[in-house]
């Protein structure tokens, strides 16, 4: 509650300003004026002004803080203005007559009497309860300190004509501003002095200080921070050190004895250690926004801030991103860790533009004044989108969406683009790794610490399942199989292509070579002893991914076959993935996904076996979880590759059939939202290419994870290309897990190809066939990686180990050799262990 409120008249514009710092101002509404209204401004409406509702309503809108009406106009508003921004002006021979209606819908009074005579509004103010009670006398003098004070006791406050106040001494006919603010104040030490909190625009402590009557007085009517020192008297902040403050507003605590003063600091900050408070360091946004703008006044070398000042285009494109991302987030962690993106990346563009975060806070409490309440409907282009990249990936039984908007790639002319826009194509949909890694790393430590127990948890929270026990292990039981016969029969093949694939791959003879006479050389494989293999299960169970995994482990002789899985909302694992581990021979399966059942294989917990190395593609989660554990020494663990969302490469020439394209590039497509096709189009005439793209358009429209195809499409591209060479010299450089070739002569090209995962010939070669039972692997390589890496094969589940023989002969004749190149190391041991023979058999 204000001590007192000033009633502001036109000749009075000098006592404005140092009135808004100590609260707000009451102002009588003028027809058709247009002179801007204070800040913090209590509109007074005379009952015999003539204003209607839709008036009143729009200065609310425009900033007004409450509108101080007559009851008849309060009781027209009262279903459109929330109470706190409606009082009453009354005449204190009427207050009586207000309906309990009216009463209830405002929270201020404005009660205008000849004196003011404090039993009278002691009843007043029982009467409206919950409302504070002004009072606006007649009297031609003002209030006396005395009076102001004896007021507050009964919770009322005066009303002050601006006539009536003065900035200089007070006097018979004028009260001094800061007379009246501090009347009510009380000190409780003995030096008399009031403790003052002082603090920034957005409410952030800078410090503790005190206040005199003297002190207020100069900062009210000067704006400047000005305190009083306990041993210096006055202390104008920063009149030696620069370090000056503009006051923005002072305010008394609830019991009047201490103050608030809001301010800006200007210089070093307000601590005497020239750090911007006396408590330590500030976090959160106010740390944020104080890196901003030290970037944007010094950019260290390299720093992405700085960068994203000079770049417009990328910042405008990390918050659209940003913003979608929080769009997309769906758990209490995501959505805080999307959320802080976006306000670094939009606080980047305010602090570019000198928009302090105070400038947004005081938007915000503009906005929140509104009573006026607007539909709130997305601008179109926003609606339209919005409905294109539903959040929710539909599981396989959800009808398709009706959204109508065209399912299609982007398309760029290799011939017409810039080096640098090619390598922009080669690169796959951002996946911010370090974040994911931040996000992942409490999740793998957790499992570590507390084992069984976080595991449990964590399935419970991210899969949504309560388990009693994680671990099953074998005999599993016929029920947990039970198959349609068509289901067990197409596994029974596909079981036996790849393991026949995978058998011929094994490495199981000893190489043997003598490199010099008595000298021989061999390598031998061994199984990787423990394995655990993941099987995906979030948005679509993969038996095939068991299959690929459990085959090769079965033929290389893995002694423990591990699998991990996500559980069924019902707590079980699905049939098929139970029967494909009961035919690869699997030792336990954990019921468990993500970074928790990364974890548990990786370290082991009481129930879960501890494995040598891991296997399988995954979801984010299960990509970060896998590089973190494999740069654990502790862990000891390897894994098969870094693996990422599906993706496929098609090139297609004027043989290609439209439909078979099309049909290619969406059987990835539907993976997941981050899942990326790429059609390489060689030399086609543009109604052949349209052809594919109205395929592309139509196929996906039938497909019940279409919402997740518009987005995995959203972010693909069809690259034109003027030869098959250059399609494939643009291959080799993107290194695709699949390649499919919709090529005249297609096997003769696969001659050229040096990077790719899988390859796919001819048009009769659905990439499909490969994942699910032609024989090759589907667990490949993504995001570029298949320049360096193979897909998985039996050769990942083993390891070789090399030996020698030599005989006695065959030491004398590379002894020698040995001792001088360890004599050229300086290892002398190295030397010895060879000379000591040497000189045995002299
Ligand atoms: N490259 C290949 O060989 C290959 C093969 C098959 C599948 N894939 C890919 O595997 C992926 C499968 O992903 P998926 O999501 O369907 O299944 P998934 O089993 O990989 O992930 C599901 C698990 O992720 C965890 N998870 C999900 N949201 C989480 C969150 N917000 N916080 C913490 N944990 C969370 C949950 O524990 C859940 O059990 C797809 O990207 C697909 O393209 C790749
Ligand atoms: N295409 C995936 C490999 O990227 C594997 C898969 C499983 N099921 C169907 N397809």
């Amino acid at each position: 509650m204000s001590t007192f409120l000033p009633l502001v008249e036109k000749s009075s514009e000098e006592l404005v300003e140092p009135l808004l710092r100590i609260g707000p101002v009451v102002v009588p509404y003028q027809p058709h004026s247009s002179d801007p209204l204070p800040s913090r401004t209590y509109l007074l409406i005379d009952p015999n002004t003539p204003i209607s509702s839709e008036e009143i309503l729009s200065e609310l809108d425009a900033g007004v803080e409450k509108v101080i009406v007559s009851p008849k106009l309060a009781k027209e508003l009262l279903n459109h203005v929330p109470a706190q921004r409606l009082a009453l002006l009354l005449d204190a021979s009427n207050f009586s007559a207000v309906s309990d209606t009216v009463r209830n819908a405002v929270t201020g009074v404005i009660l205008k009497m000849p004196t003011a005579d404090i039993d009278f509004i002691t009843s007043v103010a029982r009467f409206f309860a919950s409302c504070t009670v002004y009072v606006l006398s007649a009297a031609h003098t003002p209030p006396t300190t005395a009076s102001i004070r004896q007021l507050r006791t009964v919770g009322a406050s005066f009303v002050i004509p601006s006539s009536q106040l003065t900035i200089g001494p007070s006097s018979g006919s004028q009260i001094n501003i800061s007379d009246a603010f501090t009347a009510p104040i009380t000190s409780d030490r003995k030096d008399g002095l009031f403790p003052t909190v002082v603090c920034d625009e957005t409410g952030h402590s800078l410090g503790l200080v005190y206040s005199s009557v003297n002190s207020i007085k100069e900062s009210i009517v000067t704006g400047k921070g000005v305190y009083q020192s306990r041993k210096h008297g006055l202390w104008r902040k920063g009149e030696t050190s620069g370090a000056t403050q503009d006051v923005v507003s002072i305010r008394l605590d609830c019991d009047s004895d201490s103050l608030e003063f809001k301010v800006v600091q200007h210089g070093a900050g307000f601590c005497h250690l020239e750090r911007q408070s006396c408590f330590g360091a500030v976090g959160g946004i106010t740390a944020l926004e104080n890196t901003l703008l030290s970037r944007l006044e010094s950019s260290p070398e390299g720093s992405y801030t700085s960068r994203l000042f000079n770049d417009p285009g990328l910042l405008r494109s990390k918050i659209m991103e940003e913003a979608d991302e929080l769009c997309q987030a769906a758990s209490p962690e995501d959505i805080a860790f999307e959320a802080a993106d976006l306000f670094y990346f939009a606080l980047t563009k305010c602090v570019a533009a000198g928009v302090s975060f105070a400038d947004i806070e005081r938007s915000l409490d503009h906005k929140a004044k509104k009573v006026v309440r607007r539909p709130g409907n997305a601008k179109p282009q926003w609606s339209a989108s919005v409905a294109a990249s539903s959040s929710k990936p539909p599981l396989s039984s959800e009808p398709p969406s009706a959204n109508d908007e065209i399912i299609s790639m982007r398309t760029f002319d290799l011939a017409a683009i810039e080096a640098e826009e090619r390598l922009q194509l080669l690169r796959r949909p951002v996946l911010k790794s370090d974040e994911m890694m931040a996000k992942v790393r409490p999740i793998v430590e957790d499992v570590r610490i507390r084992g069984d127990a976080a595991l449990l948890e964590l399935t419970a929270k991210f899969d949504k399942v309560t388990l009693d026990a994680t671990v099953i292990f074998p005999p599993f039981s016929p029920s947990s199989m039970e198959l349609d016969d068509e289901v067990r029969v197409a596994i029974d093949k596909a079981y036996h292509n790849i393991h026949k694939f995978h058998n011929a791959q094994a490495d199981r003879s000893t190489l043997v070579v003598e490199t010099t006479p008595g000298v021989v050389c061999s390598r031998f494989a061994r199984p990787v002893a423990r394995v655990g293999l993941y099987i995906p299960g979030g948005t679509a169970i993969l038996p095939s991914t068991a299959l690929m995994l459990g085959i090769p482990a079965q033929v290389a002789g893995c002694k423990e076959v591990v699998f991990a899985t996500p559980p069924r909302p019902d707590g079980s694992i699905s049939p098929e993935v139970m029967y494909v581990a009961h035919l690869v021979g699997a030792t336990a399966i954990v019921k468990a996904g993500g970074a928790q059942a990364i974890a548990a294989l990786a370290y082991g917990t009481e129930t879960v076996p501890k494995v040598d190395k891991l296997f399988g593609p995954g979801n984010q989660w299960v990509t970060a979880a896998k590089m973190l554990v494999q740069n654990d020494t502790d862990a000891l663990v390897s894994i098969d590759m870094p693996a990422g969302p599906s993706e496929v490469l098609v090139i297609a020439d004027h043989t290609a059939n439209p439909a078979f394209v099309a049909a290619d590039l969406l059987s990835q497509a539907e993976h997941g939202v981050d899942s990326q096709v790429v059609l390489l189009a060689v030399d086609l005439p543009a109604e052949r290419l349209e052809a594919i793209e109205q395929e592309v358009d139509k196929q996906a429209k039938a497909l019940p994870r279409v919402d997740i195809v518009r987005q995995s499409i959203a972010k693909s591209i069809i690259v034109k290309t003027t030869t098959v060479d250059e399609a494939i010299e643009f291959s080799n450089d993107y290194a695709p897990e699949h390649l499919i070739l919709h090529l005249e002569n297609a096997s003769d090209r696969v001659a050229h190809i040096d990077n790719a995962g899988s390859v796919f010939v001819g048009p009769f070669t659905p990439e499909s066939c490969g994942d699910y039972a032609s024989g090759t692997n589907h667990t490949l390589p993504t995001n570029g990686y298949a320049r360096q890496f193979s897909g998985v094969n039996t050769q990942s589940f083993q390891k070789h180990i090399t030996s020698q023989e030599i005989t006695a002969a065959g030491l004398k004749e590379l002894g020698p050799v040995v001792a001088t190149l360890a004599d050229c190391e300086g290892l002398a041991a190295h030397a010895n262990a060879v000379r000591i023979r040497l000189r045995e058999m002299q």
